[in-house]
């Protein structure tokens, strides 16, 4: 039907899913300014082209802290993914497998992360954390992450507290149905519920880079001053994101928001960015302005909602060919030779 953008795909999933879902989904924190934000900025930039320098052979691969992704673009850690589908993250994982690139597995995932990896053995996966009070719990959670495969850990950074969802407080939307469960809490006989940490701080950071050899991504870092701590913690690469505009709201795009922290990295670390992704050329945007890649979080779960595994290698599929097209009509063979100096306001 309407499945020739991942816009249409949005439309396909809200028919679908059921509407406390949909908004669970969909929605942002508070007035959800920073929801809009993201996709709007990227609406405010253009793209200069070069012409006349024959680019025929394209090449869309990255390579990031060692993982391979045939394009620049990675699944984000969304929650909940068998609210969508019944296969869940399962069904994901193939997609992606499919797609050739990665996978960011959420810790609020309904299936587990050894499920996940076993329904995808060619999928390439790294693990999102949200550093436990229990920190003893915590290490068993990043435990399971290591010995199912995940090849770094994403620790999100920007929810010492959750945001405050008004679409799901009107829907009294807090809880998952009775045969769901974060099935990466599970404690012996009991499933643990996700707890926040209002007191995560560096020195979270710092025992988690004790604790494991993996490689450590900060998941919502948006100032340059935290930009330049992350390295002095060691952090091996920084994703610049709002949450989806679920957070605070009132936080500026991340797309604006790149610039600065991508001046205050100084190409020492790979800077990722998520929140509003929805085109090929945004993408390339990103790129442009000296993200490594990006990562979709809520159109792969319309894909999902659309048509199961289908559904996001669809979604996937038409970001690599709007990539692929974007690319040549930009006169660049390659995602590795944008730069500053085609973004313009638009
Ligand atoms: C339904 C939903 C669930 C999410 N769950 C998580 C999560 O469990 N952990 C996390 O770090 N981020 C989570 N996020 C944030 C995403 O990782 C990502 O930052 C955001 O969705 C990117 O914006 P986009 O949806 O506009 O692509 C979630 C986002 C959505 C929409
Ligand atoms: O919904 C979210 O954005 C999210 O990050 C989350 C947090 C805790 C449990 C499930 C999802």
């Amino acid at each position: 039907m309407s499945q020739r953008t991942l816009r249409g795909f949005e439309a396909e999933a809200r028919a679908r899913l059921e509407p406390a879902h949909y908004d669970y989904f969909a929605g942002g924190a508070g007035d959800e300014a920073t929801l809009r934000a993201n996709e709007a900025a990227f609406a405010r930039l253009g793209l200069v082209p070069r012409v006349l320098r024959g680019a025929a052979k394209l090449q869309t691969g990255v390579t990031l802290l060692g993982s391979r992704a045939a394009m620049p673009v990675l699944v984000a850690p969304t929650a909940f993914h068998r609210l969508a589908d019944p296969e869940g993250e399962r069904a994901t994982a193939r997609a992606v497998a499919a797609a050739e690139t990665i996978m960011i597995v959420s810790m609020a995932a309904t299936v587990a992360v050894e499920d996940v990896a076993a329904a995808a053995p060619g999928a390439e996966l790294w693990f999102q954390l949200y550093v436990q009070p229990d920190l003893a719990f915590t290490e068993k959670i990043v435990r399971r992450a290591e010995a199912a495969g995940c090849k770094a850990l994403v620790v999100t950074v920007d929810s010492p507290v959750l945001g405050r969802r008004e679409r799901d407080l009107r829907n009294a939307f807090h809880d998952l149905p009775e045969h769901l469960c974060c099935e990466n809490l599970r404690d012996g006989d009991r499933v643990r519920p996700v707890v926040m940490t209002p007191e995560l701080s560096w020195e979270h950071i710092d025992r988690l880079g004790v604790m494991t050899s993996l490689p450590i991504v900060l998941k919502g870092i948006t100032h340059p001053a935290d930009a330049r701590l992350a390295l002095d913690h060691h952090a091996s690469a920084i994703m610049v994101s709002n949450h989806g505009g679920r957070q605070l709201d009132g936080m500026p795009a991340t797309i604006d928001l790149l610039p600065d922290v991508v001046a205050a990295v100084g190409g020492a670390v790979p800077v990722l960015l998520d929140g509003g992704v929805r085109r090929g050329t945004d993408v390339l945007k990103a790129l442009a302005l000296g993200a490594a890649a990006v990562a979709v979080g809520r159109p792969v779960i319309w894909g999902l909602a659309a048509d199961g595994e289908r559904g996001v290698s669809r979604v996937l599929g038409l970001l690599r060919a709007e990539i692929e097209h974007a690319l040549v009509l930009c006169g660049r063979a390659s995602v590795h030779e944008l730069d500053v100096s085609m973004v313009r306001p638009c």
